[in-house]
């Protein structure tokens, strides 16, 4: 059921790794309830001509609903919050409705903006008091693993303010100036030692206070929730990602999240 006016439900009984944290047993305290918000609002230009990103097909199925079940699949999620495109709440409502999808998790569905920022913000103004654990997850990286969730939530639990899921990365970064003109090459100015870093995935994970301030102080233009978390000066920590976990954000990465998808249907035999 996907329906904006349900009630939460209770916490659901701990059974997972991020369910029995060192949180929960020290305080011996039920730990604070988490929620999930998907920035789905996004028009996918890099992908290339055709409906919003977040509702192409992916093995036959609107990408965002891979990603909705992708976060509903940790047992400590109990509230996913879809920020859909601007003119697209109503068909995205109807999308939730017309799929499988746990019925320990409560849905909702808001407008998103004109910006992954604005449209992340919008989410969290519409997360009820008691959620304060917060993850933010792209509808773009449909095939993030359970494990990898629950690893972020249970970094949360145990006190980080943020945490990112990372890789390492395969290439060489080089910086570069601008282009004197256009066609002209761009000059390399340094390349950073790649041992120290990382390419970073979703979800991110907050304690909930610490996103709201950030989203409510820094006006720069930023491209994930962690970095506005950096310009407040607090620890922004990282977890292991998962190669599975990447962002569907031109043409030959849906043909990668076809393969996977159909290796992963093929390993569970249906
Ligand atoms: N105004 C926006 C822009 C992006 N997003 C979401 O943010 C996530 C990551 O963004 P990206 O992969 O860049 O998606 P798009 O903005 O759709 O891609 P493009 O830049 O190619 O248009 C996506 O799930 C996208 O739907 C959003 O909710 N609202
Ligand atoms: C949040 C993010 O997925 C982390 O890698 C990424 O920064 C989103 O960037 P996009 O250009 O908005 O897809």
């Amino acid at each position: 059921m996907s329906d904006e006016s349900r009630p939460s439900p209770a916490e659901t009984p701990a059974t997972t790794s991020a369910e029995t944290s060192a949180e929960t047993s020290a305080a011996g305290r039920s730990p604070a309830r988490t929620a999930a918000v998907i920035p789905a609002a996004g028009r996918g230009v890099r992908l290339g001509p055709g409906a919003p990103k977040a509702l192409r097909a992916l093995g036959g199925t609107p990408m965002l609903i891979h990603a909705v079940r992708a976060m509903a699949a940790s047992r400590a999620v109990s509230l996913v919050v879809v920020v859909a495109p601007p003119d697209g709440a109503g068909e995205v409502k109807s999308l939730l409705d017309a799929h499988a999808l746990p019925e320990r998790t409560d849905f909702v569905v808001v407008p998103g903006g004109e910006t992954r920022q604005e449209s992340v913000r919008l989410g969290l103004d519409a997360l009820p008091p008691e959620y304060g654990i917060v993850l933010v997850h792209d509808a773009a990286r449909p095939l993030v693993p359970v494990d990898t969730v629950d690893a972020v939530i249970d970094a949360v639990r145990e006190g980080a303010p943020a945490v990112v899921p990372a890789v390492p990365l395969a290439d060489t970064v080089k910086q570069v100036e601008p282009a004197a003109a256009p066609g002209e090459p761009e000059p390399v100015v340094a390349t950073p030692e790649r041992a120290r870093l990382r390419a970073v995935q979703t979800p991110q994970g907050f304690d909930r206070a610490t996103l709201v301030r950030a989203h409510g102080t820094v006006t720069d233009d930023v491209t994930d929730d962690a970095s506005m978390v950096e310009q407040l000066g607090l620890a922004v920590v990282v977890v292991p990602g998962h190669e599975e976990a990447f962002k569907v954000t031109r043409p030959l990465d849906l043909v990668l999240a076809e393969a996977v998808l159909a290796r992963r249907r093929l390993n569970d035999g249906f």
